[in-house]
């Protein structure tokens, strides 16, 4: 079995470093001439997956866009991750699961079991009832390969208050970083764990050195941070960092070449940032 570690390094290395989110907006159905219906947020999802399902190494929808369409929505969610995985391309679901240590192992059951027709490669998790209440999802993405991406630095304005709180003699983010970090200890070329860092943050004073698993820096586009803004917040620590960007290129669509060209585009630009 490999790792979500090894085949995120194996496919960043062959598509480049990005991660592009498949967020149905409504305005963004608006835009492509699509109804708010199940059926335009299916035609919109699967051309983005159409697009870059081929192209880009990490696929991220947002669950709460198909969520709203109730099960036929969460149908078409099915139909996505299938879709990535067919076309080559990992599955990152952003749904933000944090709970109760009992309530965690339903939500591991759902995202991260072979058996599930939710499983994705990995799942994005909030450890803000206690970094111990991800054990059984750190559990079940180690028995089936899969994968973690914990909040510790968001890219929200709101953030900071509580994650730049310090308690003991640490910053809130920087014991969920040392968190990750033994769980990823030894684990080579990357550990499964990761963190969620925000491009917008600027520099933290967060020590992420010893993380030694995928930094997801969400903000790019939209959220007004750039490809350049990366240096800033991760300092010479860039080699593990996997930018995502939802709008700015979804922006682009419907048009299938339009779409890619705009991922491609974002690839250049953060490799030339990443260096
Ligand atoms: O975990 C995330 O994906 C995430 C964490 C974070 O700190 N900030 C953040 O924007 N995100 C997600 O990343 C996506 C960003 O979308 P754009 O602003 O359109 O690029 C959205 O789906 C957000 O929910």
């Amino acid at each position: 079995m490999t790792t979500f570690g090894e085949r995120l390094t194996a496919a960043t290395a062959t598509r480049g470093p990005l991660c592009v989110g498949i967020d149905p907006h409504p305005g963004l159905l608006d835009a492509w001439d699509l109804p708010r219906t199940v059926a335009g947020l299916e035609r919109f999802a699967m051309t983005a997956v159409e697009a870059l399902g081929p192209e880009v190494a990490v696929i991220k929808p947002q669950s709460a866009f198909f969520e709203a369409f109730g099960s036929a929505g969460v149908a078409v969610l099915e139909k996505v991750l299938a879709g990535c995985r067919e076309a080559g391309a990992l599955v990152l679901l952003d749904a933000k699961r944090g709970d109760i240590g009992s309530t965690m192992a339903a939500y591991a059951a759902a995202y991260l079991t072979d058996d599930s027709p939710l499983a994705a490669d990995a799942l994005t998790v909030s450890p803000y009832l206690g970094f111990g209440s991800l054990r059984p999802a750190l559990d079940a993405a180690a028995v089936s390969g899969r994968g973690l991406f914990v909040l510790a630095l968001t890219s929200n304005p709101e953030g900071p208050e509580l994650q730049h709180a310090v308690a003991g003699e640490r910053s809130v983010a920087q014991t969920i970083a040392d968190h990750a970090a033994a769980e990823n200890a030894g684990a080579s070329p990357l550990g499964s764990v990761g963190l969620v860092v925000g491009a917008t943050i600027g520099r933290t004073g967060v020590d992420l050195s010893a993380v030694n698993g995928p930094l997801l820096a969400p903000g790019i586009g939209a959220q007004g941070a750039t490809a350049a803004d990366l240096r800033t917040v991760f300092g010479d620590d860039l080699s593990a960092v996997l930018p995502t960007t939802s709008r700015e290129v979804l922006g682009a669509g419907p048009d299938v070449a339009a779409l890619r060209a705009a991922a491609r585009k974002s690839v250049d630009q953060v490799q030339a940032a990443l260096g």
